[in-house]
């Protein structure tokens, strides 16, 4: 019998709701699965299913991690037991409960724990822990995943998500505890009445939406269009609902719709097939709204609120869902024509993107005499590099952002920011229109000026042994039998990040530069079972950069097919 398993079913104060899920259990696999091992911790932390099992999460996984972070906490990090750390969770289930065991694991060993008393976005968590001046943060949450799915985020002093090396210290930390069944946690009334634990109401809301105001590029801009910007909002479900909402009520929109059936926090995420606002599934409802007020733009967060998605109407009255390179562009373009009207654009100020985001932005940034700088995939790098920044004083930070929809604009948040990006979206949305233009309308205007960007993402779903083998075999035959032409398109260069180059840390993804300046990139995805492709096209001509697209997604899935 597994180890794991016999440990569990021996243990009798096991939580009676997982005693009786592990009592149901009869098929071997399944068992299996549950114990064979224990759930990864990551980069980005746990993520995993809930139920019983050393696989999953739940309280005693929760208690594990908790431990291993406390331990390591009270040895690398500054005064813990003095600056305490912050947790937050979001609408998912068991969040709460997650969020209390970890309070209760580090209230345990003295450090005190300033915990959220209702959910909040990851943004608030990363400003709250920069705010505080805390040791780090918790936030329980599983981003977009589906409802079986729960997570736990691990992040630094700065507010940041930990990086590589500070998470594999907490994972050796993590290996020396011995049972996660009997980690000692404080319940919270003994953590609340010790003051070891304590709740945060709204005091830290006030602060936030102040330092958010200092953002904006026109204050006033809401009040000044009036009712003639009309907004769709849905927070799919999740935490964005009151922040957004708050924001863009403080910013002066007044005709501001919500999707009333998503609003509503619901850990199920009954109207959408995932809350993944990259999706055209997750914004039916909230177009199907939009034609109904006839609104100009529509704006959705994931239930972290760390991610936006923007869909447009078209001048034809077609909507338009952007890509996270187009709102990117959009936003980057407004930030530096605005700064730069205002002679506020500081000569050694600087963008910072992923190595898979579109150069787009990158174009638009050198226009104004930005620099544009490159990090490897995950906002972790670009927080971090802002702190490189802050440090060394030799870049301002004016704008960071990611393809996959992660945006930030104002520093005092360490993460990606659905809340400024919401704000500022609505602002520049505004802005645009007081001038006589839509948001489609200047993004046209932006392709005309440094061409026609055109991409796609194009997922391999992989599992198991056999998926290892096949990205195993992409990126080999990458290497070692290169295409010498993408579609239409030679290859140039073919750049191999495994080598550590361009200053990075060495990471699997491969990237062919082409000779236009269009390129294919591919990379295993850290969240998902997956391999991601990203095929960039750029072209003066409009037509041109379709065709060319096209032909990439051609030649990539006939050069996977012969592959197999
Ligand atoms: O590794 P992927 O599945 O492509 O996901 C990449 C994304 O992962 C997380 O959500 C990070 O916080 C993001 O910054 C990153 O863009």
């Amino acid at each position: 019998m597994n180890e794991h398993y016999r440990r569990w079913m021996e243990f009798e104060d096991l939580d009676p709701a997982l005693k009786s899920e592990l009592a149901s259990l009869t098929d071997e696999e399944e068992i299996l699965d549950r114990f064979d091992g224990h759930l990864t911790f990551g980069t980005a932390g746990l993520r995993g299913k809930i139920g019983a099992g050393t696989n999953r999460m739940n309280r005693y996984t929760i208690r594990r991690a908790t431990e291993g972070f406390a331990r390591y906490l009270l040895k690398c990090a500054d005064n813990p037991r003095r600056k305490g750390i912050a947790i937050a969770y979001d609408s998912r289930r068991f969040s709460r409960t997650f969020a209390e065991e970890a309070a209760g694991v580090l209230a345990n060993h003295g450090i005190p724990v300033r915990l959220f008393r209702e959910m909040r976005p990851i943004p608030v968590l990363s400003f709250a822990v920069r705010h505080l001046k805390a040791a780090g943060g918790i936030m329980i949450t599983a981003s977009h995943n589906p409802p079986e799915y729960n997570g736990y985020k691990v992040y630094g002093p700065d507010g940041g998500q930990i990086p590589p090396r500070t998470s594999r210290l907490i994972l050796e930390e993590i290996l020396r505890v011995r049972d996660e069944l009997s980690i000692p946690a404080m319940p919270l009334e003994d953590g609340l009445s010790s003051g070891l634990i304590h709740l945060l109401g709204t005091e830290l809301d006030q602060a936030y939406h102040r330092h958010l105001r200092g953002i904006s590029l026109h204050p006033g801009t809401g009040k000044r269009i009036g009712d003639s910007l009309r907004i769709v909002f849905t927070p799919l479900h999740g935490t964005g609902s009151g922040p957004v909402r708050r924001a863009l009520s403080e910013w002066g929109f007044s005709r501001v719709f919500t999707v009333a059936e998503q609003e509503v926090p619901d850990p199920d995420f009954p109207t959408v097939s995932t809350p993944n606002p990259e999706e055209a599934q997750a914004f039916r409802l909230a177009l199907e709204r939009a034609q109904e007020v006839d609104a100009d733009l529509a704006v959705a967060t994931d239930p972290d609120a760390d991610r936006l998605g923007l869909a447009v109407k078209q001048p034809s009255g077609r909507w338009s869902l952007l890509t996270g390179n187009q709102v990117g562009a959009l936003l980057l373009h407004y930030i530096l024509s605005q700064r730069k009207a205002k002679e506020d654009l500081p000569e050694n100020g600087v963008v910072i993107q992923s190595i898979v985001t579109s150069d787009f932005g990158r174009s638009i940034a050198a226009s104004y005499g930005v620099a544009t700088v490159e990090t490897l995939t995950g906002f972790k790098y670009i927080g971090e590099k802002i702190g490189e920044y802050e440090r060394s004083g030799t870049h301002e930070f004016l704008f960071g952002y990611e393809e996959s929809c992660g945006y930030l604009i104002g520093a005092f948040v360490r993460d990606k920011d659905a809340v400024q990006a919401a704000a500022l979206t609505c602002e520049m949305a505004a802005f645009h229109r007081l001038e006589g233009r839509s948001l489609w309308e200047v993004l046209e205007e932006l392709y005309r000026v440094h061409g026609h960007y055109r991409e796609s993402v194009l997922p391999v779903t992989l599992n198991g042994n056999e998926g290892r083998k096949t990205v195993a075999l992409i990126l080999d035959r990458l290497r070692h039998a290169p295409p010498q032409q993408i579609g239409d398109i030679g290859v140039a260069e073919i750049k191999d990040y495994a080598r550590g180059i361009d200053g990075l840390p060495p990471a699997e993804v491969i990237k062919c530069l082409l000779a236009d300046g269009s390129w294919v990139a591919v990379r295993p995805s850290g969240t998902e079972p997956k391999m991601k492709w990203y095929l960039n096209a750029v072209d003066r001509d409009p037509a041109t950069a379709d065709e060319k697209l096209e032909g990439m997604k051609n030649f990539i899935s006939r050069w996977m097919d012969a592959l197999r």
